[in-house]
């Protein structure tokens, strides 16, 4: 796939579906194919934590769901492990704060996709600085998916950035569903990523549909 034009990046973020093997109940190849169908518009592969998959086994998986984003135009990017999205040409690479630095990264990977984790106003510009396409910010909400997640700050730093002037690509993340999703759109967020809203949901694609309801009202 060709580099998402930066223009589109908000349109392109609305509604952001990260998997790993360990957040389904169900067959995650099925999960990602009803996620799509339901509306998603951006993946994440994030394969960490318990029981994930490691090698070869991750690799094949990896390339297994990218194979069904590419089969419907959905951009592929790969959480944390720089040198997977490399060999794999995924559309782009997601990072946090403790990962490698995004300057590196950006080197790494050329014009392909870089989206950054921050949790303040700082680690923004900072990753703006450093050639980010979009940021992720969280936890919005409480979530038990991320084991070492921070504590939930809602959505005031989303609302700082903006008011700052500052116009990269946001979208929130942690404890997110369709019934609070609209504040992280009101207080200038251009997406909705979620883990466990699609993938323990009974019907990913209604729970897609519904999330997708949720912020384009
Ligand atoms: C879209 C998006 N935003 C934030 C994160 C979290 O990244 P990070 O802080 O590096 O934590 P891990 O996901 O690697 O555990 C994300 N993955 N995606
Ligand atoms: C990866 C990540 N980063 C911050 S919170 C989080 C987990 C989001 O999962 P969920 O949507 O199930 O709360
Ligand atoms: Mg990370």
């Amino acid at each position: 796939m060709t580099k998402v034009l930066i223009k589109d990046m908000c349109e392109t973020l609305r509604l952001y579906f990260i998997m790993g093997s360990n957040n389904c109940t169900m067959d995650p190849e099925y999960v990602l194919e009803q996620a799509i169908k339901g509306g998603i518009s951006f993946f994440q592969f994030r394969e960490k934590g318990t029981d994930a998959l490691t090698g070869n086994e991750k690799v094949i998986f990896a390339k297994r769901l990218q194979s069904i984003c590419q089969k419907y135009s959905i951009p592929f990017i790969v959480n944390d492990d720089v040198e997977l999205a490399i060999s794999l040409n995924a559309d782009g690479v997601h990072i946090g704060q403790g990962d490698e630095s995004a300057d590196e990264v950006r080197r790494k990977i050329g014009d392909k996709i870089l989206g950054v984790s921050a949790h303040t106003v700082e680690e923004v510009e900072k990753a703006i600085a450093n050639g980010a396409d979009y940021v992720g910010i969280g936890p919005i909400y409480s979530t038990t998916t991320k084991e070492d997640a921070k504590s939930p700050q809602g959505t005031t730093i989303i609302n700082e950035v903006r008011k700052k002037g500052i116009e990269i690509p946001i979208v929130g993340i942690g404890g997110i569903t369709a019934e609070n999703a609209l504040p992280v759109m009101e207080s200038g967020g251009n997406g909705i990523s979620v883990i466990s809203a699609i993938s323990r949901a009974n019907d990913p694609a209604e729970s897609a549909r519904e999330l997708k309801e949720a912020i384009d009202c």
